[in-house]
């Protein structure tokens, strides 16, 4: 039996699944927490990586691994390979400006769609390579290269010992990467940053780029998206949705995706194909903010989500806690809508926070749709996709079946089942085991069209850009 390992290196912690590479059961797990905020030293996901396979007989016998990495975020190194500065996160909302000088500068979204398929937010490497060279030009003048977070910690896991790596996944992500040529759009890296830099070398899906002083070989990794959607075996017709810190929506298509009104991001897949998806800055931390209010724990909070009727009483949340990128509304707050004295309970509050962050989705899905064709099936994952509530309010949200699969560590899983691929030579054929199949009831997708028409009535009466 061959052993191979995957690491979901993500924004809250660092997770590593050991499988079986024939069958992909799960032999053991490691996993440590990365540091709160969103400017964070990269050296922090090493000693994670350290802290989570600390144990030495987690990785005994592993034969290759891949990593997983939060999308997007900037790390830029000087000439002998050193940070400049703390990585910017996918999450950090000081490039905002940035994105949209970009977005003027190169003539628009629709020149942008065309370009690289995705329209510039703060989030992608471009706004914020733009936002070092504009704000910080003593660091911006000893940037030599800038590598994404997955591709920084593969290269380390290899002692240095080959140059920096990445994926055409997580490279789509970065919006100065042209995924249907498989090339870097330097002309667009001139114009973020003003001069040329050092990129990663964009590997192939299946390439072995490497080994660990210890001999374990290194598959090329990819984003983290990316890689659950090989761990949960995406295929054509059904889409993710995860909610972790962000909140995701995503599906596999054959084409590249140019949506100019910016709400899906044309990026590529782990298998050479593409992976339109919409991105929240408000997943699973707006449901933890909600407990904190409420002074409960997650189990209390799904019992009072749960008890609350589909659409709350018309109590509405506008999960804007952190901003927010789709739409674009980086400096936006949230908001608890429509409040009277017989609906304003704990349990409508709860439910709210739940059907607020899954209503972001079921907007993106419904866009998703135009670009991936028709979508007949949701499949949940990420942190917050082990909560009762979120599993079972999701069908009167998103009005589709939903999946919850009993594949936990879906990023981690997917990175390991990249690495058997290198391993192997090809893609192995893993079964992905499902916990439960959620059909929505006439009053499920009822009550999804409610909470469609009400929050987006909401949030385009009270914000300017949808
Ligand atoms: N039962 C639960 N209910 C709601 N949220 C949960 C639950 N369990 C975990 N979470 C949340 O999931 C998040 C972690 O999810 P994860 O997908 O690992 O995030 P990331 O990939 O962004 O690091 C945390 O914010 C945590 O509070
Ligand atoms: O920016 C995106 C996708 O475009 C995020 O999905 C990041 O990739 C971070 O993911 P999580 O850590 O929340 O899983």
């Amino acid at each position: 039996m061959s052993i191979v390992a995957g690491v979901d290196s993500s924004t809250q912690s660092c997770k590593i699944v050991v499988c079986d590479a024939d069958t992909g059961e799960v032999l053991r797990t490691g996993r440590a927490s990365h540091p709160n905020g969103t400017a964070v030293p990269a050296g922090a996901w090493l000693s994670a990586y350290r802290e989570a396979s600390a144990d030495p007989s987690l990785l005994a016998e592993v034969e290759a691994m891949a990593v997983g990495g939060q999308q997007h975020g900037m790390v830029a190194l000087d000439e002998s390979g050193e940070p400049v500065r703390d990585a910017l996160l996918w999450n950090d909302n000081r490039s905002a400006s940035d994105a949209v000088d970009l977005m003027i500068e190169l003539g628009g979204a629709e020149a942008w769609v065309e370009a690289v398929g995705s329209v510039p937010v703060a989030a992608m490497t471009v706004s914020k390579i733009r936002w070092l060279a504009r704000n910080e030009p003593d660091n911006a003048a000893r940037t030599a290269q800038v590598v994404l977070p997955h591709d920084w910690l593969t290269w380390q896991l290899g002692g240095r010992s080959f140059g920096p790596v990445t994926d055409r996944g997580d490279a789509s992500g970065t919006c100065y990467f042209d995924a249907t040529t498989n090339l870097y759009r330097d002309d667009i890296v001139e114009l973020a940053f003003g001069r040329q830099l050092e990129l990663p070398r964009v590997a192939e899906p299946q390439e072995l780029v490497g080994e660990t002083p210890e001999g374990i070989g290194l598959a090329a990794g990819t984003g983290d998206n990316m890689a659950a959607g090989l761990g949960l075996g995406l295929t054509h017709g059904s889409a993710v949705v995860s909610l972790g810190t962000s909140g995701t929506a995503f599906a596999q298509s054959a084409r590249q995706t140019r949506d100019p009104s910016g709400v899906v991001a044309g990026f590529a897949d782990a298998t050479g194909a593409f992976l339109p998806l919409v991105c929240t800055l408000n997943g699973a931390r707006n449901l933890a903010g909600t407990a904190k209010l409420l002074g409960v724990d997650f189990a209390e909070f799904a019992r009072l989500a749960l008890s609350a009727p589909a659409g709350a009483e018309g109590v509405s949340f506008i999960p804007y806690l952190e901003g927010e990128r789709t739409p674009p509304l980086p400096y936006a707050k949230g908001e608890m809508v429509g409040l009277d004295l017989d609906n304003f309970t704990p349990a409508n509050i709860a439910r709210a926070a739940i059907e607020g962050i899954l209503w972001s989705l079921a907007y993106g899905l419904r866009t998703l749709a135009e670009y991936a064709g028709a979508l007949d099936r949701v499949i949940l994952t990420g942190g917050a996709a082990q909560s009762t509530a979120v599993q079972q309010i999701a069908p009167a949200v998103l009005g589709l079946p939903v999946t919850v699969t009993a594949v936990e560590e879906s990023v981690a899983i997917g990175a390991a089942r990249q690495a058997a691929w290198a391993l192997g030579g090809t893609l192995p054929d893993w079964p992905v085991p499902q916990q439960r199949e959620l059909e929505p009831t006439e009053a499920d997708v009822k009550a999804a069209e409610e909470i469609h028409q009400r929050y987006h009535g909401i949030v385009t009466a009270h914000y300017t850009r949808i």
